[in-house]
């Protein structure tokens, strides 16, 4: 069994907890409380913004060459493709790019970017590997169920569309392979990486439900 089909056999309970998280019905039914999506799309930006640093990152510690093209065309396509999608809604709400910028954290985005870039920069490739894997797949098999449960165009079509797209699936493919390779070039890491990837899909159970809940600091 390929190692990425051993992680999402591990973190399957996670998966079927995001799938049934309220965000995700409402957001596939198109009856999410637009407030909650709005925030939705501002944490999400700031979220983004290191999530294309992490691929950054991780392309420049990569030894071959067809991985640094792999993970620095994924840095590249999150900048350019899927934040089009938040920048669209943005200008829909009257939010600008600069606003979006300069939105503050949540103490969950805080946290999930916090452990990202911590493992971009203290952790083994392989753990890196396994780290960034819950964001691609996890997007891109929500996007399906989300598809499924859709029965009409609304307002969030655009959100379903951009994560079961082509080229959000060939991103996801390229994320599986390099989680596959490092699974069977360092076997001594696979405890490592089962960790990353577990936190990882935690967090993004916790992002929904943040976004859920418009989390705030409290103070
Ligand atoms: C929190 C989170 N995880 C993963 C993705 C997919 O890129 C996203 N947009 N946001």
């Amino acid at each position: 069994m390929a190692f990425s089909d051993r992680l999402l056999e591990d973190g399957a309970h996670i998966w079927e907890a995001q799938k049934d998280h309220p965000f995700v019905v409402e957001l596939a039914e198109g009856t999410l409380d637009e407030a909650a999506f709005r925030y939705w799309i501002e944490q999400d930006y700031r979220y983004l913004l290191d999530y294309a640093r992490l691929f950054a990152i991780a392309g420049a510690k990569a030894r071959e060459e067809a991985t640094m093209t792999d993970l620095l065309g994924i840095a590249h396509s999150t900048l350019d493709h899927e934040m089009d999608l938040h920048r669209e809604f943005a200008a829909d709400y009257g939010i600008t790019r600069e606003d979006l910028e300069r939105v503050r954290k949540s103490p969950t985005c805080e946290a999930y970017t916090g452990f990202l870039l911590r493992t971009a920069y203290e952790g083994s490739i392989a753990e890196i590997a396994a780290a960034l894997f819950p964001c691609g797949q996890g997007f891109l098999d929500i996007g399906e169920h989300a598809a499924a449960l859709a029965t009409e165009e609304h307002r969030y079509t655009p959100w379903i569309e951009t994560y079961t797209s082509e080229e959000f699936r060939e991103v996801v493919g390229l994320m599986r392979e390099f989680v596959d390779r490092c699974g069977e070039r360092y076997p001594g890491e696979h405890d490592a990486m089962r960790e990353a990837f577990l936190t990882s899909a935690r967090l993004e159970y916790r992002f929904w439900e943040m976004a859920y809940t418009q989390e705030e600091w409290g103070i």
